[in-house]
């Protein structure tokens, strides 16, 4: 089966998932993992399962965001779309929304956020980040709001000062009066820039990602050897 044919398959499939989804979610907690995911790795799957297991939350819906606010250039939105397809498509609790990459504008979180809460208005919404990500969230359009829509689970990152961010995490709930939840998550020292630098020195990414995402990688020639 050529690669093309499995994504529109996995796209039937995630549209169903999503739609019975949809009609079932009168009170249920979701985990939202939002990412450029350029390309989605173990660390984005791991940590989100963890998450869902350890809050016993009901779905995790993955968000890749189609033009992110804080990153230049990046690999085209569809394929990155199509890559957290392939990622997830093995794990019913696994759900990918194109409601970002459908924008052509900036996609910001608290769009995000508002938007599902008209989708899902009885949810109980988790915003998961990498504690990279949360000590940056002053940086993003409307913090407060962000906080008002969702409670913020952020995870530990190898690389990332815990102590540094717990710091950062006690200053933002105070001034924001804002829920966040600071987890433990087993180390995955892996990161998407890893991944593409690996890729265009020509070196192996086996292990790193999902078997179908290297594939997809490989016939849709990304990240090649040699590309800046
Ligand atoms: N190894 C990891 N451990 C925990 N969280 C992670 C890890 N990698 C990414 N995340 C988190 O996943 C979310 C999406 O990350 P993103 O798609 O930007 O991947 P990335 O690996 O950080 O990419 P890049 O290297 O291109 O910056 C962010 O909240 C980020 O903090
Ligand atoms: O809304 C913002 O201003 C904003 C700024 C930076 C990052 N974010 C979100 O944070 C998540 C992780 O982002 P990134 O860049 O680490 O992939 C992703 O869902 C982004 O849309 C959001």
């Amino acid at each position: 089966m050529r690669i093309s044919d499995l994504v529109s398959k996995v796209s039937v499939n995630n549209f169903s998932k999503l739609e019975t989804f949809r009609q079932n979610t009168d009170k249920i907690k979701i985990g939202i993992m939002g990412g450029t995911f350029d390309p989605i790795h173990y660390a984005h799957l791991a940590t989100a399962e963890f998450i869902r297991d350890k809050y016993q939350l009901d779905k995790i819906l993955f968000i890749p965001s189609g033009n992110p606010p804080h990153k230049g250039n990046v690999t085209d939105k569809y394929d990155r779309y199509n890559m957290v397809m392939l990622a997830t498509r093995n794990n019913d609790d696994f759900l990918v929304s194109d409601l970002e990459i459908k924008k052509s504008k900036r996609s910001y979180t608290v769009d995000t956020l508002k938007e599902l809460r008209e989708i899902y208005p009885n949810a109980t919404v988790y915003f998961i980040t990498g504690a990279d990500a949360i000590c940056d969230i002053e940086n993003w359009k409307d913090v407060e709001g962000n906080f008002k829509l969702a409670t913020f689970i952020a995870a530990t990152r190898p690389g990332i000062s815990l102590l540094r961010a717990q710091e950062k995490i006690e200053k933002l709930k105070r001034k924001y009066s804002a829920n966040i939840i600071s987890v433990y998550v087993p180390s995955l020292d892996i990161s998407s820039t890893y991944i593409r630098d690996q890729l265009r020195e020509g070196k192996s990414i086996r292990y790193l990602v999902p078997e179908s995402v290297g594939k997809y990688i490989d016939e849709n020639k990304l990240y090649q050897y040699g590309d800046e």
